[in-house]
């Protein structure tokens, strides 16, 4: 018998990314879930020693189901730039740095990209991908994936997002991540579809798996 959630549930999202929390806060209230989160609870940050998305989501989501004995959702996430081989993929948030400096970040990527020469669009394809774990306290684990593919467009544009969401459009757009205010990023259609962001699309698959009814 798998674990399934309810809107009763208690559930700890493992994330102290602000951005990401925003995010996630909405996606779950869309499946009707309300959430406490690991800043909220003072949970410790597992360091991120894993070498997929999986692996580190894994280990962000049992860390918060053992310290609070309630089932626990973590999210690993991801840009990864194909002529860059994947890069910065697990490491995105490293390359920030420890002060979280998102423009160097993007300026990195875009100097990267210059050295190989890519100026034109399909030199420069790209993809967010977005791993969620759901741990639970009886050990229980389930993951998600979802990816978005686009574009990395230099300069960056838009201040709505959060990490590299300013250098990413998304195929079929001609705007940015960083351009799109958080509804259009879950990409919510009346009638509803697999939803647009890497993130969106990861929590569609997590709530046709685990939400009860
Ligand atoms: O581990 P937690 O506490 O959740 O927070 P984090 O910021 O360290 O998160 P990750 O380890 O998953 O690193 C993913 C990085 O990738 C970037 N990223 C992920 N999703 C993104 C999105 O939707 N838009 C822009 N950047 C994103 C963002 O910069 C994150 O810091
Ligand atoms: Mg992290």
């Amino acid at each position: 018998m798998t674990n399934k959630l309810t809107a009763q549930t208690p559930l700890v999202v493992a994330s102290h990314n602000q951005g990401k929390i925003r995010e996630i806060r909405e996606l779950l209230a869309h499946y009707g879930l309300t959430v406490k989160t690991a800043t909220e609870l003072d949970l410790e940050e597992p360091e991120e020693t894993g070498t997929t998305f999986e692996a580190n989501a894994e280990l962000k989501a049992v860390a918060a189901a053992n310290a609070t004995g309630l089932p626990a959702l973590a999210d690993d996430s991801g840009f990864a730039v194909d002529g860059l081989n994947g890069d910065p993929g697990i490491y995105s948030a490293r390359w920030a740095g420890p002060d979280k400096d998102f423009a160097q970040a993007m300026r990195n990527v875009e100097e990267k990209l210059q050295v190989k020469g890519a100026t034109q669009a399909n030199q420069r394809t790209c993809r967010f991908i977005a791993v969620l774990c759901l741990a639970w306290p009886d050990g229980e684990t389930r993951f998600f994936r979802g990816e978005v593919e686009g574009l990395a467009v230099w300069p960056p544009r838009g201040d709505k997002g959060f990490g590299y969401d300013p250098m990413f459009q998304p195929e079929g757009h001609s705007i940015t991540f960083g351009e799109m205010d958080s509804q259009q990023k879950h990409g919510w259609k009346p009638g509803g579809d697999k939803g647009l962001s890497h993130r969106s699309r990861a929590f569609k698959l997590f709530a046709d798996a685990c939400l009860e009814g």
